[in-house]
């Protein structure tokens, strides 16, 4: 493997490589890599590649807990995924904020898959990572190392554009639509972002969710947030600027219409998220329509006999999965959620219409 890196690396960073500390791997659900995806994976794990850091892998098309249903022949196919990644070595933990755990330190190295993921640690922890593709990221894993593209370098990681952000403090809806903006109106390169007030983590998480799923972005430098941001600050002068206004942002946010479900945990959720949502469906009674959040496996269980206190409330909690790559999207014809990125990909991959809202109006929706 270490061979088809080089080979790579010819290509896309002459020839440089650097090793990294882990890997992360997206591509892993039967849903979005299908028969070929799967074959290729065993195909390796067959010839003996075995990962050489510690690897993790995005979510899975199965939850942990079977909450989602899914049919025979995906629930086949993700069996088999599992166990060429298991006998590969790569911690089957299914979550696609690896974050939570993996405390990448600053200006480490990272061969990080999940575009949000490598954007997280990349923007709030200044550890280094590209996005690299699922298969890179796995190769790399099993070699130990990456092509030394642009953002594993200090001089690649110079701000190119200013952004001044003149709306907050944001909210995860709100943070979404800035990230996706920030994506649209720059859309390579390195923004340095000003004025960004997240109300909390998970606005963080949608951040840079949106930001590097509207545009090949997975680095931003948000003044005062980014460890390091005066450094990088000192390394330009910026000429353009781009600005980011409440109407702005207001113009993303529809009214929203009927839905079937509500969907918050895209990136999955973390406990602060969960517990707000509880406590706002303690005070209505249980919720007429189902409103689902995805968390990582620990997550899940850090939160023990309140999951199933939640599902009586119609509040369906769920690990290892998503609504993006499980198959069990597809029973709803329409969707409210608080992620952008969530309603990038769900009517993409299911056909599905998704209702992009603030949480509090999410919530209003599974009442309406
Ligand atoms: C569906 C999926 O491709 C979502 C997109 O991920 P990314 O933003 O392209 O890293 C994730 C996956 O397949 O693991």
């Amino acid at each position: 493997m270490k061979e088809l890196v080089y080979k790579i690396a010819d290509a896309v960073s002459g020839g440089e490589v650097v090793p990294i500390e882990t890997a992360h791997i997206s591509g892993v659900s039967y849903i979005t890599i299908g028969e070929y995806g799967t074959q290729f994976l065993e195909h390796l794990a067959s010839l003996g590649a075995r990962v050489s850091v510690f690897t993790t892998s995005n979510p899975s098309a199965v939850d942990i807990g079977g909450a989602l249903s899914v049919d025979e022949k995906i629930a086949r196919g993700q069996e088999r995924i599992n166990k060429a990644l298991r006998t590969m070595g790569v911690s089957t933990f299914y979550s696609c904020v690896p974050y939570e755990f993996v405390l990448t330190r600053q200006r480490t190295f990272h061969a990080w898959a999940e575009s949000s993921a490598a954007a997280y640690i990349n923007t709030f922890r200044d550890a280094w990572s590209d996005k690299n593709p699922g298969p890179l990221a796995l190769l790399g894993a099993i070699a130990g190392f990456v092509p030394r593209t642009p953002l594993y370098t200090l001089e690649g990681r110079r701000p190119t554009a200013l952004v001044e952000v003149k709306v907050g403090p944001l909210g995860s809806l709100e943070a979404g639509v800035v990230g996706a903006l920030i994506g649209e109106k720059v859309g390579t390169g390195v923004p340095y972002v000003r004025g960004a007030v997240f109300k909390d983590e998970e606005s963080r998480r949608e951040f840079v969710a949106a930001l590097s799923t509207y545009s090949a972005i997975v680095f931003a430098v948000v003044e005062g947030v980014t460890p390091n941001w005066r450094e990088y600050r000192e390394m330009w002068d910026p000429t353009d600027k781009v600005v980011i206004s409440e109407e702005d942002v207001n113009a993303y946010i529809k009214e929203a219409g009927d839905v079937d479900a509500v969907y918050i945990g895209c990136p999955f959720a973390d406990v602060d998220t969960v517990l707000w949502v509880l406590g706002e469906v303690s005070k209505r009674g249980a919720a007429k329509r189902p409103i689902y959040i995805s968390t990582s496996p620990s997550t899940l269980k850090q939160l023990g006999k309140l999951v199933e206190k939640a599902a009586e409330l119609n509040v369906k909690i769920f690990a290892g999965s998503c609504l993006v790559v499980s198959p069990h999207t597809r029973r709803f014809s329409s969707i409210a959620t608080d992620s952008f990125k969530a309603a990038y990909y769900i009517p993409r991959l299911h056909g599905v219409k998704v209702v992009p809202c603030r949480r509090e109006r999410c919530i209003d929706l599974a009442y309406g």
